[in-house]
């Protein structure tokens, strides 16, 4: 269980992140939605400490890694692995290296650095690119690659560190609906698979709806929402999105409007048609 409880962050007068208390169960997947700005990736960053949190403890398995420091935050960082929009691969280097870049903690530092792996960590990750439809890429320059194909080679590289938490940091906004489908389909098959937990923020709610068991809104730093996609009605969407009914339906980019009001109905990732 992740628990979260009273977790804020301040940068000066703005609360992008104001007395957050959530709690998540091992192996839930969990999507966060929100406008701009609503601190869904503040949140995520205090989560595997990128940022520090103003108050607040984040329990994981009897310890507050809110408060953790040194060698004990670099095992929190592996065990709580992070994806990001832009992917965040090192393009001149080869895809089997950023992969093994994952491993950095079970690995050390300077034989990371100087690539120093053994066969079994290499066939490691051989077999978490596989899963990813990704091997064949192996010895090609990351910055090589399309978007959809980067995200899966970073996956590929959260995997090898063995984590029991995944966060997504907006996955799929850089995607074209086709590579959004595949990688929330890997994302959805690892946290089945694996029992990893996932936790991931998301621009649309049909995404959250279609892959998420829970989902949580938030506005203004708060939680305005924590429940089942088909639970949430027009008015708590109008706190999630904000007051203003254009940009509601700008926000939710697909979900047709006439069906606000009553509890939404599933439409495919942003509103496109999409083979299964
Ligand atoms: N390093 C920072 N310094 C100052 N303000 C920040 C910083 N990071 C975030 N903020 C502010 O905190 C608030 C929440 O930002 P955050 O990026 O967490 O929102 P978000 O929901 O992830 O938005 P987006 O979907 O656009 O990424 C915003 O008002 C933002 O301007």
């Amino acid at each position: 269980m992740l628990e979260i409880k009273g977790l804020s962050k301040h940068f000066a007068a703005t609360k992008a992140v104001d007395d957050v208390t959530v709690s998540i169960p091992d192996g839930q997947m969990v999507g966060i939605i929100g406008r701009s700005g609503a601190g869904k990736s503040t949140l995520l960053r205090m989560l595997n400490r990128l940022a520090d949190p103003t108050a607040g403890q984040i329990n994981f398995k009897g310890r507050d890694v809110a408060a953790i420091k040194g060698r004990e935050l670099l095992k929190w960082r592996s065990e709580c692995a992070m994806i990001f929009q832009q992917f965040n691969l090192v393009g001149r280097l080869d895809v089997i290296t950023n992969v093994l870049t994952g491993r950095m903690y079970h690995h050390g530092f300077a034989s990371s650095m100087l690539k120093f792996y053994s066969p079994a960590e290499r066939a490691f990750a051989i077999h978490a690119l596989d899963r990813l439809t990704m091997s064949h890429t192996a010895t090609q320059r990351a910055d090589t690659l399309s978007g959809g194909q980067q995200q899966r080679v970073a996956i590929a590289r959260a995997l090898v560190q063995e984590p029991k938490i995944l966060l997504a940091d907006e996955p799929i906004a850089s995607l074209d609906p086709m590579n959004a489908k595949v990688v929330m389909d890997a994302l959805r098959t690892i946290n089945q698979e694996d029992q990893i937990t996932v936790v991931c923020n998301l621009h649309t709610l049909d995404t959250a709806r279609r892959y998420c068991d829970r989902v949580i809104g938030m506005a203004a730093g708060k939680v305005v929402f924590d429940g089942n996609a088909d639970d949430l009605t027009m008015d708590v969407a109008r706190d999630i999105y904000g007051a203003d009914l254009s940009d509601f339906t700008e926000e939710m980019t697909s979900t047709d409007i006439s069906a606000l009001g009553k509890p939404l109905a599933p439409t495919a990732i942003d509103g496109q048609a999409l083979a299964s």
